[in-house]
């Protein structure tokens, strides 16, 4: 990154205590490198974050300008590693909370441009925030997922971006998850994938642990817990798209609880929190180097 004009300003933030790193850049001025990202998130070098949110004017980002007319705001999300993702449902939820504080939105409903397409969020008054994340793809063939030597079946669900659920016992069988589970074919996920291990807790509520793609295991996943929801709908013989039922589950993650709705439309939709814990000015000397 070039040695920016201005002290660059950051605020920390997370959803169900999936933490972020939240950068305004309104102007688009500020591209990170893959290693810069990962100083910023790193829990002790750095901020620390599971990912970081870089608050974009659509019009200014080459990924977002065609979505300008929709959404007057692009998230750029990067998970903690550096790497680009499609989308992050808590990360939807902080972002609009933070746009909300800085006075870049108006309470109430907001589009936000991401990478898997415009998200409307409405933010009610008393904190809850929800997110249309639009309709689950789920490609046909199973995947495999293989963890602490053991091979579990899981469905494959794209939520913009991919995911492996796999219905466990018990939450201990994934193991430490300091590494990524294997997942086959690899064809199936040519970019890698999520990977969600889930319990039942009773009916229509489930519980889950996640290993993220680009950012290891993390107290909660927003669009995994949407994954979770659809897959455990299915499972459980329930298809509000050929129904016509509305369908909700509580999803607890090991952070918090989301409220996820399938709708008879098959739009998804995600209820949950979005807190600000701080706001700062970054030393330059964190990036140098990196
Ligand atoms: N934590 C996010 C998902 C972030 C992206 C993910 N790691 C990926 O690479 O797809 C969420 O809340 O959805």
């Amino acid at each position: 990154m070039s040695t920016p004009a201005q002290p660059i300003t950051f605020l920390k933030g997370h959803g169900t205590e999936n933490d972020f790193v939240i950068i305004p850049d309104p102007e688009g001025r500020l591209e990170l490198s893959a290693a810069e990202v990962a100083r910023l998130c790193d829990r002790r070098a750095g901020i620390g974050a599971d990912g970081l949110l870089r608050i974009v004017r659509s019009a200014a980002h080459p990924e977002a300008r065609a979505m300008a007319d929709a959404a007057e705001w692009f998230m750029d999300y990067r998970n903690s590693d550096g790497s680009v993702a499609e989308m992050c449902g808590n990360g939807v939820r902080v972002f609009a909370h933070c746009l909300e504080r800085m006075a870049l939105a108006e309470p109430g409903e907001l589009a936000v441009a991401t990478r898997a397409g415009v998200r409307r969020v409405t933010l009610g008054e008393d904190g809850a925030i929800t997110v249309g994340m639009g309709r689950a793809v789920l490609p046909g063939p199973g995947l495999t997922v293989t963890v602490d030597g053991r091979s579990l079946s899981a469905r494959h669900v794209d939520m913009g971006n991919p995911h492996a659920v796999a219905f466990v016992d018990s939450l201990d069988e994934a193991g430490r998850l300091l590494e990524a589970p294997g997942v086959a074919p690899a064809e199936a996920v040519p970019n890698g994938t999520n990977v969600e291990f889930v319990v039942d807790r009773g009916p229509r509520h489930v519980a889950l642990r996640v290993h993220e793609r680009g950012s290891g295991e993390t107290r909660s996943c927003g669009t995994g817990a949407c994954a979770v929801m659809v897959a455990a709908a299915r499972r459980d013989g329930l298809d509000p798209a050929a129904d016509g039922e509305t369908v909700t589950y509580t999803v607890d993650v090991p952070g918090g609880s989301l409220i996820i709705t399938e709708r008879a439309d098959g739009e998804v939709e995600m209820t949950g929190p979005a807190v600000v814990v701080a706001e700062g000015i970054l030393d330059p000397s964190l990036l140098e180097g990196a």
